[in-house]
């Protein structure tokens, strides 16, 4: 029996990976420095893993933006558009232009479109192709990687995003070819980049092919055994580890089956029952080895070994322990890193504590259920058992997560609960009157640049080098800056910036009971984005007003409409960690029943405009169409409830960004907000297409500015897309806005960037009044 680990975090315990990446682009260190950073997380993986005696550990699972860009540049295949920069500058140079788009030494390049790995809060820069795509190996991060392994001692497994998924992931940028049809250019560069692993003597490589829990058609199916049965006649001594997570293998089982593979992995995480499908199957051959995908790389409790070493048994029993591997369920990118961390953390309770595992906890549960299966059991073993049967029988029976009164609230839920009073169209009228907005209306997602010293107001704060009423003045000194500022260029509906939160799903968690706070329990998002998802282990509610004391605040600050601002409950959920003792559904009406509280209670102070961010509602999709109806039914009905009880005249507005809206548009309409502001500038309203050919019926605002790349967008550029949208959508629907939110941003560019946005729509007023 082996044990595998299909990958670990890499942004470094405490972020040093971010810390040194945000440096090399202001330039304030070079790239060594930054190389050197890279290097020493690697090494500190790789020993923490073999110390900890994983026999499989991943290489090429490291990068420094995004695996997927990482494989876009490794296959060669880089957008026309940056091949100046690739002319003059360093790889590394070009592949941050590509993740990020560049603006200065006289380039202006726009980034690569970014978009959510499958139903994760992480993101990937998606690669572009054209009818004539060409390919072309840069072997130099995965050979440089491995060898870099190897002086460790070390013979690692690469990890490859494999040939279909690359394909799969990526996106045709013109008319007239299917991005498959590129497989047999593409194959031949994988060969050699094989062929290389090969010399230097890797005889594992693991092939992530996520999308084989995706529905797929025909041509990408055969796509699969296409690449698969050539890979194997090309390398037959080669270990092929097919690897895929997050849901079934569904339909394509008897496919992967019949694959010449090495071994094959499940998630049994996310899909338990299919150990058993396959054990019974009939195309199951007497090589193939089962990597049992036990130990939960998205969530962040402990194990329960007595029920993994039954799963476990039951396969060896059949196969014979030689067949069986124990590995994480996904790569454990998605854990936080380290729980012994947080041993001074007054926010998680020992109690809790003691349920938990992150990355490297989970490295050694993997382990363990190895030793435990195969080893004669040591008194530290039975130990090991003992206490982790205690930790899980404690929660399951714990006093702490169940409250009574949330429990019988959400009983009490009715239909009446998820209903506006009137229809959009009344609604609509109601609003106009009260009120009185330009046509295309210009307003922000919410939150103003997250300074450093905003930052650091909130680190000392929390040091306790700050009292609460100093932190609150330096907080409504930049809110009331914020407010000016918005009057002064002449956005017609104001934000108070969302200074006092850390992001927007923790702060709420940290208002709301029910939830826990790790301090260094960091996730990666993008590039040098991290989150902390907050731990939900018990019944929610809300104790008291969240928000009220800021949206007030702005409020009084001006005569202009200051639109409140929430996050919905599907986000809540989607970006927690979420306990699995009940249903995610069950959960979040209990969020839905707090964040809905909050909208009163903000509509009470006055404010007649509320937004509800549902940012990861298309996330939380599952990857299987058959699965999608339930999830949509009661999401939307989260929403709604959320969302459902004000009067007429108060403006709800919901938010999403990754806007790809054509499966589920009917879902997002019912959601029935007055205005929804989407994610379009990248793909240069591409994504409209949904809402138009749905004749979507409320307001809209379709982003006109990518707030995901430091580059200043032209007042021209806005224009123009501004009349695309009017020449989609009734122009008394459309509002105009950001992406997202501008956290991320720095004030220069902001303040130019929203100058533009609000002149360019000052223009387009105009020109409809000359038309009319
Ligand atoms: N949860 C979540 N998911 C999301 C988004 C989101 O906003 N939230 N947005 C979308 C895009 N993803 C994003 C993810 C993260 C960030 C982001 O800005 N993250 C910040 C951290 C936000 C945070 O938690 N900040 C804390 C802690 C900040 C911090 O690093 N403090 C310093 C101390 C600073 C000092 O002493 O001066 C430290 O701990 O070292 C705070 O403000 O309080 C970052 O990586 O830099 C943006 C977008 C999709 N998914
Ligand atoms: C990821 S969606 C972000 C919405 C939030 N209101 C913000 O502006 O930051
Ligand atoms: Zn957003």
């Amino acid at each position: 029996m082996k044990t595998s680990i299909l990958g670990y975090p890499r942004i470094g315990s405490q972020r040093e990976l971010k810390r040194a990446s945000e440096k090399y682009w202001k330039q304030e260190i070079d790239a060594e420095e930054l190389l050197t950073t890279a290097k020493t997380i690697r090494r500190q993986n790789w020993a923490l893993q073999q110390k900890a005696g994983v026999d499989y550990i991943p290489s090429n699972d490291f990068s420094l933006y995004d695996q997927v860009l990482d494989m876009t540049l490794t296959l060669g295949c880089i957008p026309q558009r940056y091949q100046q920069v690739k002319a003059e500058s360093s790889r590394l140079d070009l592949y941050f232009a590509m993740a990020r788009g560049i603006q200065r030494d006289g380039y202006d390049v726009t980034a690569m479109e970014m978009t959510k790995w499958f139903d994760t809060n992480y993101h990937y820069i998606v690669p572009e192709f054209v009818q004539n795509q060409t390919f072309a190996l840069d072997a130099t991060k995965i050979v440089g990687e491995y060898k870099e392994a190897l002086q460790l001692g070390l013979q690692t497994k690469p990890v490859l995003i494999a040939p279909v998924t690359f394909l799969l992931l990526g996106k045709e940028k013109e008319a007239g070819f299917n991005r498959l049809d590129l497989l047999d250019q593409l194959l031949p560069v994988y060969f050699e980049l094989i062929d290389q692993l090969i010399d230097l003597g890797a005889t594992q490589i693991q092939f992530d092919e996520p999308c084989l829990a995706l529905n797929l058609d025909t041509s990408a199916q055969s796509a699969i055994t296409q690449t698969y049965t050539q890979l194997a006649h090309r390398f037959p001594t080669l270990e092929i580890a097919l690897t895929s997570y997050f849901d079934c293998y569904g339909d394509h089982l008897d496919r992967v089956l019949e694959l010449p593979i090495h071994s094959l992995h499940l998630d049994l995480v996310r899909c338990s029952s299919q150990l058993d499908d396959i054990l019974g199957s009939p195309k199951l051959n007497d090589q193939l080895i089962l990597s049992l995908g036990l130990v939960d790389g998205r969530n962040v409790w402990k194990n329960d070994f007595q029920s993994s070493l039954e799963v476990i048994q039951r396969a060896v029993k059949q196969l014979g322990g030689e067949r069986v591997w124990v590995a994480s369920s996904c790569s454990l990118l998605h854990s936080p890193c380290d729980l012994d961390l947080e041993e001074n953390n007054a926010q998680l309770p020992d109690t809790v504590k003691n349920w938990l595992a992150f990355a490297k906890q989970k490295v050694s549960e993997v382990v363990t259920l190895k030793a435990l299966t195969v080893e004669v059991k040591s008194e530290a073993l039975v130990e090991e058992l003992v206490t982790n049967k205690k930790a899980n029988d404690d929660r399951r029976t714990s006093g702490f997560i169940h409250d009574p009164k949330v429990k019988r609230r959400v009983e009490r839920l009715a239909p009446s609960h998820s209903q506006r009073i009137s229809a959009f169209s009344v609604r609509q009228t109601t609003q106009r009157e009260t009120l009185k907005l330009p046509l295309y209306p210009t307003t922000t997602i919410g939150s103003f640049p997250q300074t450093p010293e905003v930052r650091s107001w909130r680190a000392k704060f929390k040091k306790g080098g700050l009292t609460q009423g100093q932190y609150d003045q330096l907080l409504k000194k930049e809110t009331e800056a914020t407010i000016r500022f918005q009057e002064e260029i002449g956005l017609d509906v104001l934000v108070h910036g969302e200074f006092e939160r850390n992001d927007m799903v923790e702060y709420f968690g940290e208002k709301l009971e029910g939830f826990v706070f790790t301090q260094f329990g960091w996730v990666q998002s993008y590039g040098s984005r991290c989150v902390k998802p907050p731990i939900i282990f018990g019944d929610v509610y809300r104790r008291q007003p969240m928000t009220v004391k800021w949206s007030s605040y702005a409020q009084s600050l001006t005569d202009r409409p200051v639109k409140g601002m929430l996050t919905g409950p599907v986000t809540i959920l989607q970006w927690s960690f979420v306990r699995n003792d009940q249903p995610r559904a069950t959960t979040c009406q209990q969020i839905a029943l707090a964040i809905r509280d909050e909208v009163c209670d903000l509509e009470a102070a006055g404010l007649a405009v509320i937004q509800i961010d549902e940012p990861a509602i298309r996330e939380g999709l599952p990857l299987r169409r058959e699965d999608w109806k339930t999830y949509l039914d009661w999401a939307v009905e989260a929403f709604r409830i959320s969302a459902s009880g004000v009067q007429d005249g108060t403006q709800i507005h919901t938010h999403m960004c990754y806007s790809e809206f054509n499966d589920i548009i009917d879902s997002i309409a019912d959601m029935d907000a007055d205005v929804i502001t989407i994610e379009t500038s990248r793909s240069e309203m591409e994504l409209l297409d949904a809402f138009v050919e749905f004749k979507y019926p409320n307001e809209i605002g379709p982003g006109v500015y990518d707030i995901h790349s430091p580059r200043v967008p032209s007042q021209e550029e806005i224009e123009k897309l501004l009349q695309r949208a009017s020449k989609l959508l009734p122009i008394g629907n459309i509002w105009v806005n950001p992406d997202c939110g501008l956290k991320t941003r720095q004030w220069p560019e902001t303040k130019q960037a929203l100058l533009h946005l609000v002149n360019a729509a000052k223009k387009l007023r105009k020109e409809v009044v000359v038309l009319a």
